[in-house]
Order: structure tokens, then C-alpha cells, then sequence
């Protein structure tokens, strides 16, 4: 793994160091995995640095979660070889730092990324926030609501929305069913579990698991939904950047 140069480096000065973990209450960490290709975005590049409302997608969502004053920390995992955040400007607020450790899959990124944390200093029984590069929208106090709701919970948890409209299941092209929605949710991000109980869960449940709710699933446990916010979608088609260049230039007003 190569550490390329940090956007705002971290010292345990500027994590908010504590005199002994296991005196205290556990800290609380951003992790942003960033490191996808957007494959299916149909951009040149990156999804993730792509413009919209004047700077990348991805300083948008660090502009979010480096204003969640509770968090000690947030730590980005890019591919190696990405060299985009030695030319960045770090957002005001949580300090920002960069590995350039990505895997070939979202889960393996988030694996590293938590290796990464754990050698800047966060401990096992701290608390990860994962929150997904392309969900550029995500607002700070859609950050407090998951923390409020998690913070003294066993396993933790994760935004989620109740599925607005009718789902059918379909089977060649056509319906074959309506499913019952009432318990079925969309799952987002920030996901808010652990560090050590995230690690564990996630190598035991392997690289296919695309959230990491499913790898706490995957060892028994059951996370907490907290309602998220339509908002808080993650760009994926084309026609997603608009609506979230829509968006931000509509905060901005
Ligand atoms: N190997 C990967 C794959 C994805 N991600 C990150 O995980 C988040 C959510 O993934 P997704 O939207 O699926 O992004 P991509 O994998 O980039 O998109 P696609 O599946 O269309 O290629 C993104 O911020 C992406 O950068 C990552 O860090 N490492
Ligand atoms: C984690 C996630 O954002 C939850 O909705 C999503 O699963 C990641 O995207 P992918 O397309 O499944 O990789």
C-alpha cells in the first residue's frame, strides 16, 4: 500500500487525541471509498471527479462530512496512481487524509481503507462512518441523524429510504409479481458500524457484498435503519449528474 501525500495530514494533534481509548468514549471516523471507475456514469474519468456546481463530485461529499464536528477524522481511499488530491484544496472542518489503496471491489476498498485508519490511530471499538464518494448531496445533519441513532446502539447502522413506489418482480421483460414494499428499504450511505466488528464481518463475507451492512448480515447481526433522505442518491447514470448539479446549485441559492 502507498500513502500518497495527505490533503491535510493527520497528527494525533489534529484527531483530537484522546489520553487513554479505553478511558473515554470511542471516537467516530469518516472512511470515502473512491477509488471506482464509474462504469456505468458513461464519463470520461472518474464519476467521482467529474465538475459539478465548480469542483469535483467528491469535495462536495467531504465538504459534508468534514463539517460533522464529532467525527476525528476522515480517510479517502483512491486507486494508486490517482493524483488527484495532491493538487486538492481540503474543506474547513474534520482533517482529510488519502491512501492510495484501493481495491478491485467497493468492499475491498473499504477493507484497506480501514487497515489505513487503524494505522493513523483509530482504535478497533471506534466507530466508522463509510460514506460513498458519489453521493455527493449527503448533508451534515443527514450524518448527525445516523450517529444520534447509532452512537449507543450495539451493532449500528445505516441510512436507508422506504421505497416510494409500487415493485414488481419481473421475469422476461414482463411482471410477474407485485412484491409487498412494507418492509423493503433502499439502502445509502453513510453506513456506521465498529472498525474491528467491520473488518471482521467484511473478510469473512468476501468481496461480493456491496454494502457493509450485508457483511455485518453475513456474520448475524442485524443493522439499524435509519430514514435517509431522497436526496441523498448516489450519481450512477448519466442522467444523474444533472439532477445533482440541479441540487447543489439549488443549496446555493
Ligand atoms: N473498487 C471500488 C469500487 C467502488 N468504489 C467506490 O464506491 C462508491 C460506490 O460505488 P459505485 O457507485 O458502484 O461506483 P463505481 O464502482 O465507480 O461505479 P460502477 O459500478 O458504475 O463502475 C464510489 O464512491 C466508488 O468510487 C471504490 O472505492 N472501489
Ligand atoms: C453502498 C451502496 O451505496 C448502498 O446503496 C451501494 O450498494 C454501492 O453501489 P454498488 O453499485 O452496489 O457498488
Amino acid at each position: 500500500m502507498t500513502q500518497t501525500p495527505p490533503i491535510s495530514p493527520l497528527s494525533p494533534a489534529e484527531a483530537r487525541p484522546v489520553p487513554s481509548h479505553s478511558a473515554v468514549s470511542p471516537r467516530l471516523w469518516g472512511l470515502v471509498p473512491c477509488a471506482g471507475t464509474g462504469s456505468r456514469s458513461g464519463a470520461a474519468g472518474p464519476k467521482q471527479y467529474a465538475v459539478l456546481g465548480g469542483q469535483a463530485m467528491v469535495l462536495h461529499t467531504l465538504q459534508a462530512m468534514a463539517a460533522v464536528e464529532r467525527l476525528a477524522g476522515i480517510q479517502v481511499v483512491v486507486s494508486a496512481g490517482d493524483t488527484f488530491f495532491e493538487s486538492a484544496v481540503p474543506p474547513r472542518g474534520a482533517p482529510v487524509f488519502v491512501a492510495a489503496c484501493g481495491g478491485s471491489t467497493r468492499a475491498g476498498s473499504v477493507l484497506n481503507g480501514l487497515s489505513a485508519l487503524l494505522e493513523q490511530g483509530a482504535q478497533a471499538q471506534d466507530w466508522v462512518l463509510v460514506h460513498d464518494a458519489a453521493r455527493c448531496l449527503i448533508t451534515a445533519s443527514d450524518v448527525n441523524r445516523l450517529i444520534d441513532a447509532c452512537q449507543h446502539d450495539a451493532v449500528g447502522g445505516l441510512l436507508a429510504l422506504k421505497l416510494p413506489d409500487t415493485l414488481k418482480q419481473e421475469q422476461g421483460g414482463r411482471v410477474a409479481a407485485t412484491v409487498d414494499r412494507s418492509d423493503k428499504w433502499l439502502a445509502q450511505t453513510p453506513q456506521m458500524f465498529r472498525i474491528g466488528a467491520l473488518q471482521a464481518a467484511l473478510r469473512a463475507a468476501g468481496d461480493a457484498v456491496t454494502d457493509e451492512a450485508s457483511a455485518l448480515e453475513f456474520v448475524g447481526q442485524s443493522p439499524k435503519l435509519v430514514e435517509g433522505s431522497a436526496q441523498n442518491f448516489k450519481v450512477t447514470y448519466p442522467q444523474d449528474f444533472a439532477l445533482a448539479a440541479a441540487v447543489l446549485a439549488a443549496r446555493a441559492r
